[in-house]
């Protein structure tokens, strides 16, 4: 099967945390509406390699280019445009805001991005029920279950329609069950809207999602595979 043509592409990142070097050279193509796992041991450098790929963290060495764009060329202010507008993130706790209800943790970077208050609840409101979670819109984090407020947390990071999702652990402090709903919602949504997901896992169910895997050791890519 041919490869989608790639909207992500990462060349050699180094980036040492202090004494600890994180990256060693990882390089890695995330190809335009494609789901990638990237699995690897604890400590390989999975999320320092998501952080630099979403313009998170700037790598030491290297290179990101999204979409014909190489990150490290782009002046902090259009980089954070960038992640507003085309990128989604989603972290293993879903990092609502607890002050807010679903609905209006949802509604947020809509409100952001400058969207009026009624259009930007409705539209919440629609991605609430994409994930199955419109019956919760009026609680708060702390008042739904954790399958329930990572399903909102997804919500949030499709509503503005990102080309990418970046998810770090979604269903990593989640049972199987609400893992599957978690990763059914997910993978359902952003093949309907074409979204690329880069997925960090620990879990070979939960890889088994995505349409290919890379593993990490030691900072850097240790095995490609296709996995679906
Ligand atoms: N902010 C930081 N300060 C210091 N060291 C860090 C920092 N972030 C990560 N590290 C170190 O960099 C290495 C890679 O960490 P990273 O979190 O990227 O790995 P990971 O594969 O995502 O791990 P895990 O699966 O446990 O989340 C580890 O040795 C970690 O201790």
């Amino acid at each position: 099967m041919s490869r989608p043509v790639p909207v992500l592409t990462a060349s050699g990142l180094v980036k040492a945390h202090g004494r600890t070097t994180a990256l060693r050279g990882a390089s890695i193509e995330l190809g335009a509406g494609e789901i990638l796992a990237v699995t690897g041991p604890s400590g390989s450098g999975k999320s320092t390699l998501l952080h630099c790929l979403a313009g998170i963290v700037r790598p030491d060495d290297g290179s990101v280019t999204y979409d014909g764009r190489r990150l490290e060329d782009l002046p902090e202010k259009r980089l954070s445009e960038l992640r507003r507008t085309e990128f989604g993130v989603v972290f293993q706790f879903g990092q609502l805001i607890p002050e807010l209800t679903a609905l209006d943790n949802v509604a947020l970077p809509l409100l952001l991005a400058g969207t009026g208050r009624a259009g930007a609840r409705e539209r919440a409101g629609e991605w609430l029920e994409r994930f199955g979670v419109r019956g919760q819109r009026d609680l708060r984090p702390g008042e739904m279950s954790g399958g329930q407020a990572q399903r909102a947390a997804l919500a949030r990071a499709l509503v503005t329609g990102p080309r990418v999702v970046f998810a770090d652990e979604p269903t990593g402090a989640l049972d199987s069950l609400a893992s599957e709903q978690v990763m059914t919602a997910l993978v359902h949504t952003a093949r309907e809207a074409g979204t690329a997901v880069l997925l960090i896992t620990h879990d070979a169910q939960v890889a088994a999602y995505a349409d290919r895997e890379v593993q990490l050791r030691d900072g850097a890519v240790a095995q490609l595979g296709v996995t679906a």
